[in-house]
């Protein structure tokens, strides 16, 4: 994983195709029915049919069972599979060896005891995507709130981790985020919407341009 960006929750034609003329390397498609980003199987072959060969495609998936992981992979036939909700390093390796398919799973974080946790899935995961633990309230999303962390507290990560960053990021802050945290990746998806679950043309293109130049600023040797 090296200097990537990713942008999240595509569910349009138009704005996939805004993701893929700006040079996202990752595109994410959200299989989860409480999200307004949600994508039926239909809409979602269509869409991972359109960006093939363009970008990565990545479904996220939220604790599926096995079922829902065929039936995903049948339809969107993925490049990845992002797992987004409380999978143990058991359940993401018996993923990865049953399905053949590279994961991304991410984590929460909070607090310094939650890259403890990310951690253990190191070796395990293919990668590792560093996210906004969500709000405890009932209405919240596993992921997909627009809320950043503190990412000072990267400071205390293992330098040999490869990480993707979320939560919060947009346009105006992904700069920061990288000088600060440092990432190997960036993932984006309310950020670059002009309301929950529609996404904006011009955000994504000024993410993709100001993360590019961020990454070119900030050199990282792992
Ligand atoms: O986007 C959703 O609706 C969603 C639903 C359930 C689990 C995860 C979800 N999204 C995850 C992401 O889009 C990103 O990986 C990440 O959480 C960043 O989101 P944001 O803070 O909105 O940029």
């Amino acid at each position: 994983m090296d200097r990537l960006i990713k942008i999240c929750g595509l569910s349009t034609p138009e704005t996939l195709d805004a993701a893929l003329a700006s040079g996202a390397d990752l595109v994410g498609f959200v299989r989860f029915a409480k999200s307004p980003r949600h994508v039926d199987l239909d809409t979602g072959r269509t869409l991972s049919h359109q960006a093939k060969g363009r970008a990565q495609r990545v479904v996220l998936l939220v604790d599926p069972d096995d079922a829902a992981i065929a039936e995903a992979i049948e339809a969107l036939d993925p490049d990845m599979l992002q797992l987004h909700g409380a999978e143990t390093p058991t359940r993401v390796a018996a993923i990865r060896a049953r399905f053949g398919r590279p994961v991304l799973k991410a984590i929460g974080v909070a607090d310094a005891g939650d890259l403890a946790t990310a951690a253990d899935y190191a070796g395990i995961a293919d990668y590792l995507l560093l996210d906004a633990k969500p709000p405890r309230t009932g209405d919240a999303l596993p992921g997909g709130n627009g809320l950043p962390f503190d990412w000072t507290l990267l400071a205390g990560l293992d330098p040999a981790l490869a990480f993707m960053l979320s939560g919060g990021l947009e346009p105006q802050n992904v700069a920061e985020a990288i000088r600060l945290a440092r990432p190997d990746a960036v993932d984006v998806s309310s950020g670059v919407e002009s309301r929950p679950g529609i996404k904006d043309p011009d955000r994504i293109e000024a993410f993709i341009r100001a993360a590019r130049a961020a990454f070119a600023a900030s050199p990282i040797e792992k």
